[in-house]
């Protein structure tokens, strides 16, 4: 295998080298992203309340777990990220794949958000809508939702076997098997993309699950329907390149995930 790559791509060859399989190659039969860890975060099982983190109204809906924290980001793989750059905030929306002790985030060096101040504070917040809670009054209106924020100086990753291995966590966090079914970066590549790293200890998690609040209220008399409308999403069967000569199919990694929960 070695020795085909070497001869078709002698410049991403030297991959293999240091490519080696840290993570366990998942299946399609289980995408629980968690299965790409191989061992426990480091990081305290409860998280630190901070002036950054504490919750400052619907207390409730807070939660301190760090095991609820790892289900937000392992249901999803697209963040917000809140930076100053050069004193203007950007809300950036990017992927992102953790290994439940840092959060990983990439993008171009050219890209200004990834290159803030290295001393910067940085902000990040990942979100699922799972449903509107329709109430009696438009007051009592909301959302189901499962958020969390991360807060911290973002550390740039250089080391090559570090970069990489932030990068194949990043992509198999989107697309389980993806990262040894397509070609991997090479070293023009690599020096392309920059890699941060942000430390997972500082986070909030908020989630609201639940019909609405005014159902025991004065509102309740008004005849009004009230409920939740849940929103789900899925993926969908996959489209191919139209520039895809025929007889390539879809991998089983890819073509599985049709009608599959996010
Ligand atoms: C994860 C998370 N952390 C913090 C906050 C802010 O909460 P509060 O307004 O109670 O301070 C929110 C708001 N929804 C949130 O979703």
């Amino acid at each position: 295998m070695e020795e085909r790559l070497r001869k078709q791509r002698p410049d991403v060859w030297f991959l293999t080298e240091f490519v080696e399989p840290w993570l366990p190659v998942r299946d399609i039969g289980n995408l629980r992203r968690v299965n790409q860890r191989s061992q426990q975060s480091p990081l305290p099982a409860e998280l630190p309340v901070t002036d950054r983190t504490r919750h400052r109204r619907l207390r409730d809906q807070g939660s301190l777990a760090r095991t609820d924290l790892e289900a937000i980001l392992d249901a999803g793989f697209v963040c917000h990220l809140g930076v100053v750059v050069e004193g203007h905030p950007m809300v950036v929306p990017t992927v992102y794949g953790h290994d439940g002790t840092d959060l990983f985030l990439h993008g171009s060096v050219a890209s200004r958000s990834l290159a803030a101040d290295p001393d910067a504070a940085v902000c990040v917040t990942v979100t699922h809508v799972d449903g509107l809670i329709l109430a009696r009054s438009v007051f009592e209106h909301g959302v189901n939702y499962r958020s969390a924020m991360i807060h911290g100086v973002p550390r740039q990753v250089t080391d090559p076997e570090e970069k990489l291995r932030g990068l194949r966590l990043l992509t198999e966090h989107a697309a389980p098997g993806q990262w040894d079914y397509a070609r991997r970066p090479s070293r023009k590549e690599l020096a392309a993309t920059t890699l941060l790293a942000l430390s997972l200890a500082e986070a909030s998690v908020k989630t609201a699950i639940g019909p609405p609040d005014d159902g025991a209220g004065p509102d309740a008399e008004l005849g009004i329907w009230a409920g939740n409308l849940p929103l789900r999403t899925t993926w969908g069967a996959p489209e191919a390149d139209p520039l895809l000569p025929a007889g390539i199919d879809p991998p089983p990694h890819i073509a599985g995930r049709e009608a599959a929960p996010l």
